[in-house]
């Protein structure tokens, strides 16, 4: 037996969905530099989960739909208000939630690949209105309710605020969504396809990879670059605390990638848009410090930043709660989640590597008198 840590270069599957190769990142052959600049995320809910771009009726029709599902049940609002939620993650807020909104879904066991796609809208419909509903809630203010006339990116600032964003809050809102919408074989969608290939249901794909996007290797790495910078705090203690970091074999939060060498291609769209609205809300140094750290990081490792690095930053901009960053992962994740489960489905194996055991050889039970 070979084995390979991390399952480092191992091809897993295949699909259709995206791919990277020689560090380019497409969504069904479409360049990310291409979408980040032009498309809507409804636009690339609908690419990633039919395969093509819809026309104008394909794509008002999708909106709607999500725009009629984004309630959520008033039990999940129930349940949140009954506990001391101030301490709790709102990454296992939105695990419990998810988990919590099937047992509200009377399709919830149906397998057929219709009830799938349906329940695949409702759940991207939601999430959203579960992010906002706990990150109010918590601060002892009334969920908003969503509203059909506003878009994806704008109804999350909305519902999070109670106020109506700005055009450049949405557009860059938008673009976020976009860039983290799906990534081939990450952490997360593998669990989900894990999961599923067992023929689970969808909530338990979704609630698996929500579990795993928690982590801060993965999609808890955008929360620690806030961390991070909060605790640098100034252009000067930049150099130090790097240092000290790296002469500490600590990781940097934000650098680095599995899969990509010379860059993360979505990085540069995060750092362009961190300049801009960094500097729209008066506190450039958030994304001064962003810059000298990559320049301090990359001048000693071959380690560039990852989407997770200036994304920190583009959302402290937006106002919004560090905690909240990598549930805003998941909400645009969920729809590469969704699109690589119903792919799992459509040609199903069961997904079981196996293990080299490294335990001791066989041994002779003794009763636990004897011990
Ligand atoms: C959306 C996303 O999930 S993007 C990734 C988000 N995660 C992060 O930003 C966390 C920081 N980065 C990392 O931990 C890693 O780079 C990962 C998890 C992204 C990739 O991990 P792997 O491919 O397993 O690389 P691995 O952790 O083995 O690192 C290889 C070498 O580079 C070093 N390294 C990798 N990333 C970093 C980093 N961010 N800071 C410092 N050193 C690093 C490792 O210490 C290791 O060094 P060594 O060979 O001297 O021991
Ligand atoms: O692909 C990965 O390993 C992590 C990543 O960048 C993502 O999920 O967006």
């Amino acid at each position: 037996m070979t084995v390979t840590k991390g399952l480092e270069g191992i091809v897993a599957t295949t699909s259709s969905i995206s791919s990277i190769i020689d560090d380019t990142l497409t969504y069904v052959g479409y360049n990310i530099d291409d979408l980040a600049e032009n498309a809507t995320f409804e636009e690339v809910i609908y690419l990633l989960w039919h395969r093509r771009l819809p026309n104008k009726v394909e794509l008002e029709d999708l909106t709607s739909q999500i725009a009629n599902n984004m309630e959520i049940p008033q039990a999940i609002i129930d349940h949140f208000k009954m506990y001391d939620i101030k301490t709790v993650h709102p990454m296992a807020a939105l695990r419990t939630a998810i988990s919590f909104l099937g047992l509200y879904d009377e399709e919830a066991e149906v397998m057929e690949s219709d009830a799938n796609y349906r329940k695949a809208i409702r759940i991207q419909a939601k999430i959203p209105t579960i992010v906002t509903a706990f990150s109010r809630i918590r601060k002892g203010l009334e969920p908003v309710a969503p509203r059909k006339d506003l878009n994806f990116a704008a109804n999350f600032l909305y519902m999070l605020s109670g106020e109506e964003p700005s055009e450049i809050a949405i557009e860059a809102f938008n673009k976020a969504l976009v860039l983290h919408a799906d990534h081939e074989l990450n952490a997360s969608t593998f669990t989900a396809r894990v999961c599923v290939a067992t023929l689970s249901d969808v909530y338990s794909g979704v609630t698996s990879a929500i579990g795993a996007l928690k982590g801060p290797l993965h999609g808890g790495a955008n929360e620690a670059v806030m961390k991070m910078l909060s605790e640098i705090g100034s252009l000067e203690n930049v150099e130090p605390y790097i240092n000290g970091k790296l002469a500490n074999k600590e990781k940097i939060m934000g650098f680095g990638h599995r899969v990509y060498r010379n860059g993360d291609p979505r990085a540069k769209h995060l750092k362009a848009m961190s300049k801009k609205l960094t500097t729209l809300t008066g506190q450039p140094e958030y994304y001064e410090m962003s810059v000298k750290i990559e320049e301090l990081v990359t001048s000693k490792k071959p380690l560039p930043p990852n989407v997770d690095f200036y994304s920190a930053s583009v959302y402290h901009s937006l106002g919004i709660d560090h905690d909240l960053f990598t549930p805003i992962f998941a909400v645009s994740r969920a729809s590469g989640w969704l699109a690589h489960i119903l792919e799992q489905y459509d040609n199903n194996r069961l997904i079981r590597p196996r293990a080299e055991y490294t335990g001791p050889g066989m041994q002779t039970y003794v009763p636990v008198e004897e011990r």
